[in-house]
């Protein structure tokens, strides 16, 4: 989630008419690495975005870079197949007659220098699906399904993952594991990835940028960090403002985790992972105080600075809040309690949150 490192850029102004929608996105960029999230309302363009990327729209004009290749110039466009891209759709869309083996072996033929069997077996098995090679796509549950598109895109080498709103079919299990390795596969085999989702909870656990789109337009490309501490950042729901914590975690007692923030910890249920994981904290449940109150339950007790305040809904203030490490933290409590306890800005104050409120 920090500073972006890549100079290799994606970056453009691209411009499509379908029917009564007019992609026209203003120039963008963003850096060629990592996990890059479209976002916006539903009907916005994000997935027209993507496929004119991909090159999927036919008549699409102006310009598309992607590192050191030109996609889109005027009206010249290099074609689909010749664009290094994987992609995923929302329905996997996999030959469901074919096997696993059969959708692999027919997508690693195009792969650049081929791929034998044991390649396929490898790549299977990096997304989880080796036990499944025989099984006919028709009897594979929606999880199994976006794997076996996740390995058949990864299979022609791509420089580029483009990914549709994978999880959207999903049930909650299937999509919390697919988080997983979606996020693990960014990591481990460093592919830049173009993510399409409406759900923040998805690009908050994944993406290290967002681009914000609105009637077929690129509003603005953030880095996630930044996007959320806007107090009116769309990526919030109808929850209200968010953060996201991210560090390397360790285990604790059973059933709990610990973050660790430069000093302090953050107590969490779930298990640890070796890797670095990113928590969820709502403003609602975090509770300010001047000092470290004793016999109370909730574990976790964050010293952070008062970094500012804005108005929230009637009688309430969101308090932005820096801790040591510079992450950033919502709380946001009663008018009442401000006043009470003579809140301003710069002072040292204690962030309360209950192990329990803290989402993976
Ligand atoms: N082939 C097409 N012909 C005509 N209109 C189209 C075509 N494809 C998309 N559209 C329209 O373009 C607009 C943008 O669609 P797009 O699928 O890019 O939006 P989106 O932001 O991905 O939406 P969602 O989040 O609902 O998937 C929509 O109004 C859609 O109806």
């Amino acid at each position: 989630m920090g500073a972006d490192e890549s100079t290799a850029v994606v970056s453009g102004n691209v411009q499509a008419r379908l029917g009564a929608f007019t992609l026209q996105t203003s120039d963008f960029s963003w850096p060629l690495s990592g996990i890059t999230a479209l976002f916006g309302r539903s009907g916005c363009g994000k997935s027209t975005l993507l496929r004119a990327v991909a090159g999927l729209i036919p008549r699409a004009h102006g310009t598309l870079r992607v590192g050191d290749t030109v996609w889109l110039d005027g009206t010249r466009q290099t074609p689909a197949p010749q664009r290094d891209v994987g992609y995923v759709f929302q329905d996997a869309a996999l030959f469901p007659h074919l096997t696993v083996r059969g959708n692999l072996t027919f997508a690693a033929r195009r792969a650049p220098g081929g791929m034998d069997a044991a390649q396929i077996e490898a790549q299977a098995k990096a997304v989880g699906v080796a036990h499944l090679l025989d099984r006919r796509i028709a009897a594979l549950s929606g999880g199994e399904k976006q794997r076996v598109a996740i390995a058949r895109a990864l299979l022609s080498r791509p420089r580029l993952l483009l990914l549709d709103e994978p999880l959207a079919a999903l049930d909650w299990r299937a999509k919390d594991e697919l988080l997983d390795l979606i996020g693990e596969l960014a990591h481990t085999q460093r592919l830049p990835m173009l993510l399409v989702s409406h759900a923040p909870e998805e690009i908050e656990r994944l993406a290290q940028r967002v681009v914000f789109m609105e009637a077929g337009r690129v509003l603005r490309v953030e880095p996630l960090a930044q996007a959320l501490m806007r107090a009116d950042s769309p990526l919030f729901d109808r929850l209200g403002p968010v953060a996201v914590l991210e560090g390397e975690a360790t285990p604790l007692a059973e059933g709990l985790a610990q973050l660790r923030i430069d000093g302090s910890q953050l107590t969490f249920p779930g298990k640890a992972t070796q890797h670095r994981v990113r928590l969820r904290v709502y403003a609602r449940d975090v509770a300010l105080a001047r000092t470290v109150p004793a016999d109370i339950s909730m574990l976790n007790h964050l010293p952070a600075r008062i970094c500012g305040f804005t108005p929230s809904r009637a009688g309430y203030v969101l308090v932005r809040l820096c801790l040591n490490d510079g992450q950033g933290l919502w709380s946001e409590i009663t008018d009442q309690a401000r006043a009470a306890l003579q809140l301003r800005e710069d002072e040292t104050v204690v962030a309360l949150i209950k192990a329990a409120s803290v989402e993976r």
